[in-house]
């Protein structure tokens, strides 16, 4: 923010007293406050950037000093969820979540850069009735920062990231615990021989514990949805491969490897694999 929008006044507020030193020492905001309601007060715009199971609790520390005026918005990974919580706790404020579809397997306050959102979407997700030029306001912001920026029905938001960012995680956390947990393959072989695919999920699955256990708690019923149809095309490649089907396996590996391909040419590729980038 301070990189982008010199003029704005950044005030930050963290839970954790060891975070909140290190925000001041890193300079990560022009002030950070030592209780939630001190951040908001004369603010225009609140953004709650915490895990998506803790927004009820984090809105309700603030509900006493937030101006009538100020914007409330978010950077959760769920939306229907966070629009719930954040309403029951400021039910008169004026709520326009969002969620930046950029970030890395790490957390913390060193693990911001000041291109994190540039040429990355950000997908507003207004309440049905919402005040447009509020929702303008925060789409603005985004902008600004260097994102693109979609609007969506939050319900919509939840079925497009369970399949193309909650799922892939769920699956890396999956993959690098199975492999963990065998008994005739060692700890050691599964680290030496890690060059393959496995190593790209290893990077996926050490993100942030409570984060991504909110996520799944929180975005319950698209990722069990989408959980169910993953199974299934699970199951018809078991039996391809069970049956030597080998035309279905190169059939859906041709087509896997087109769509890799379009998300390159629109430019939204580096070395890593990113399941959480939506284009
Ligand atoms: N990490 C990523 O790549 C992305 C994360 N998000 C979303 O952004 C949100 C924040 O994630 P990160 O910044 O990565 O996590 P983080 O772990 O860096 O920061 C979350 C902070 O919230 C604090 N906190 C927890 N409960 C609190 C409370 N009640 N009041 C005040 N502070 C509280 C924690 O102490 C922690 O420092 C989450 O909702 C996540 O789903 C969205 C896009 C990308
Ligand atoms: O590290 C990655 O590959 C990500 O997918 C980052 C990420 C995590 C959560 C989000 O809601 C958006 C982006």
């Amino acid at each position: 923010v301070q990189a982008q929008m010199p003029t704005v006044r950044l005030t930050g507020h963290d839970a954790s007293p060891e975070v909140r030193e290190r925000a001041r020492a890193i300079g990560f905001c022009d002030d950070v406050t030592d209780t939630a309601g001190a951040a908001v007060v004369d603010a225009d715009l609140v953004i709650f950037c915490v895990p998506v199971g803790a927004m009820a609790a984090a809105a309700a520390e603030i509900a006493d000093d937030l101006p009538a005026d100020a914007i409330v918005s978010d950077v959760g990974s769920s939306k229907e969820s966070v629009l719930t919580a954040l309403r029951g706790a400021l039910p008169d404020a004026t709520i326009i979540p969002a969620h930046p579809v950029a970030g890395t397997e790490n957390s913390g306050p060193d693990a911001g850069f000041a291109t994190l959102f540039q040429g990355r979407w950000c997908i507003v997700t207004p309440p049905e009735g919402a005040d447009p030029t509020a929702t303008e306001r925060v789409a603005e912001f985004w902008r600004r920062l260097g994102a693109d920026v979609e609007t969506m029905d939050p319900r919509h938001h939840d079925r497009v990231l369970a399949v193309t960012s909650h799922l892939p995680h769920l699956i890396a956390y999956t993959i690098v615990g199975t492999a963990s947990d065998m008994e005739e393959v060692t700890q050691s072989e599964v680290i030496k021989f890690s060059a393959g695919g496995f190593r790209d999920f290893t990077r996926i699955a050490a993100s942030d514990p409570t984060m991504w256990r909110d996520v799944f708690l929180n975005n319950k019923d698209a990722v069990l949805e989408m959980l169910q149809r993953f199974s299934e095309d699970l199951t018809a490649l078991q039996r391809a491969i069970r049956w030597g089907d080998g035309d279905t396996l190169f059939d859906l590996f041709t087509r896997t490897r087109a769509i890799r391909r379009s998300i390159i040419e629109q430019g939204q590729d580096d070395a890593a694999p990113d399941f959480g980038r939506a284009h």
